[in-house]
């Protein structure tokens, strides 16, 4: 069966500051998960909103602080929330099944698995399970407290093709954006350092519980299980697919820096060029698509002063970085060649090796070369 889909939405997301469940925005994300469906992913939903839906009709004002005033509200608004889905997703001729898990399910082999085989029967038969944590019987340490690790365990169990975090905000910003207007989104993570961290805040809404700082280590935790994350928002018709087609409206935790081997790590992420040569179109197809070795005949402009074993970066005809490698060449004998066939290379200097750079020693970015990208809009 092909890999599932997990799709985690936020009880900022389904409900108002005020509490209740918002059927419209149920309904919503019922269709837009069915539109993945029908682009043959199956799809399960991981969702909040149990304590926002109840609490009113248990009478309170705002959502409750204490645990077991939490945990009632949870019980109401559970059921409220899967008949809600239930109706929603039959309106597209899709079953629903309800799957309530804790934490420590997930330290218990036995109980896990046998979750696992509930939710590979649901998706066998065409169904969404969809899953919550089980409130009424977490206790406040054993608790994820908010959903978005939940998700991620979930996620890392199914191995599944991608994990979406719906939020209310596009992702994650260089600072809180409900406190900074001036704040920008950061479009690409590829490690999840100290400095992601700091930046990551709590939650702005009354609702929400983690804030990013939840969905940044849920994130973490799905990369390290390989599977890549896409925190952000989904609001109009289309956004979920356009979440899984990497054209969404968030940030993207890629785990293609996991994949690679050490030498490659370093040489993507840590290593400092030393300078940079511009390619031709023919060059860049050989190194980005055809896994081939970067020749001096594909060179087109040299800068800086490099030696042979530093690293450069190699950028394409519109001056975008493709990527980085260790080069056979200094920066005076490449000026000398730039352009040149192998033959008359060999013909005016002597180098180690004809490679500029050998494929071996390169690795692709498609994307500026840095831990993490930000937009430039
Ligand atoms: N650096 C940041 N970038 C984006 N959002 C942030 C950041 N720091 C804190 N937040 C807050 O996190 C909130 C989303 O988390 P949360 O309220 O828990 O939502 P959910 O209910 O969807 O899990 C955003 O509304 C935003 O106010
Ligand atoms: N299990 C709880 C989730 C708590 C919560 O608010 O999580 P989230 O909105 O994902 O930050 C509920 O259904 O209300």
């Amino acid at each position: 069966m092909q890999q599932t889909v997990v799709v985690k939405i936020g009880s900022s997301s389904l409900t108002s500051d005020e509490g209740g469940l918002n059927r419209d925005k149920i309904g919503f994300f019922a269709a837009e998960l069915a539109k993945l469906r029908e682009q043959g992913h199956p799809v399960l939903l991981v969702t909040s909103g149990a304590v926002a839906a109840g609490f009113r009709a248990m009478g309170f004002a705002v959502r409750p602080k204490h645990l077991h005033e939490k945990q009632a509200s949870a019980s109401v608004g559970q059921a409220l929330l899967m008949q809600a889905y239930h109706e929603a997703f039959a309106s597209h001729g899709i079953g629903v099944g309800q799957i309530l898990l804790t934490r420590s399910d997930f330290s218990n082999r036995k109980r896990i698995t046998n979750a696992q085989m509930t939710i590979e029967e649901l998706l066998r038969r065409g169904m969404v399970p969809i899953i919550n944590e089980n409130d009424t019987v977490a206790v406040d340490e054993l608790k994820f407290g908010d959903n978005d690790t939940l998700s991620a365990l979930v996620a890392n169990l199914l191995r599944a093709e991608k994990l979406i975090i719906i939020t209310d905000t596009d992702g994650l910003y260089t600072e809180d954006p409900r406190k900074n207007a001036d704040a920008r989104r950061i479009d690409r993570v590829y490690e999840i350092d100290e400095e992601i961290y700091r930046i990551a805040g709590g939650s702005g809404s009354m609702v929400g519980t983690g804030g990013m700082r939840s969905k940044i280590e849920a994130a973490r935790i799905a990369m390290r299980g390989g599977v890549p994350v896409f925190v952000g928002r989904v609001n109009e018709p289309g956004d979920a697919l356009a979440a899984l087609e990497g054209i969404g409206k968030g940030t993207y935790f890629d785990t293609r820096a996991h994949n690679l081997t050490m030498k490659k790590q370093w040489l993507g992420f840590h290593s400092l060029p030393q300078g940079r040569v511009t390619v031709d179109e023919g060059a860049e197809h050989a190194l980005v698509s055809g896994g081939k070795s970067l020749l001096p005949a594909g060179v087109k402009e040299v800068v800086g002063e490099f030696h042979p074993g530093d690293v450069i970066e190699v950028v394409n005809p519109s001056q975008q970085t493709i990527g980085r490698g260790v080069t056979n060449y200094a920066a005076w004998q490449l000026q000398a060649v730039a352009g040149l066939s192998t033959e008359e290379v060999q013909k005016r200097i002597e180098v180690y090796r004809i490679e500029v750079i050998h494929r071996d020693e390169w690795i692709t970015l498609a994307s500026p070369v840095k831990a993490q990208d930000i937009a430039q809009s």
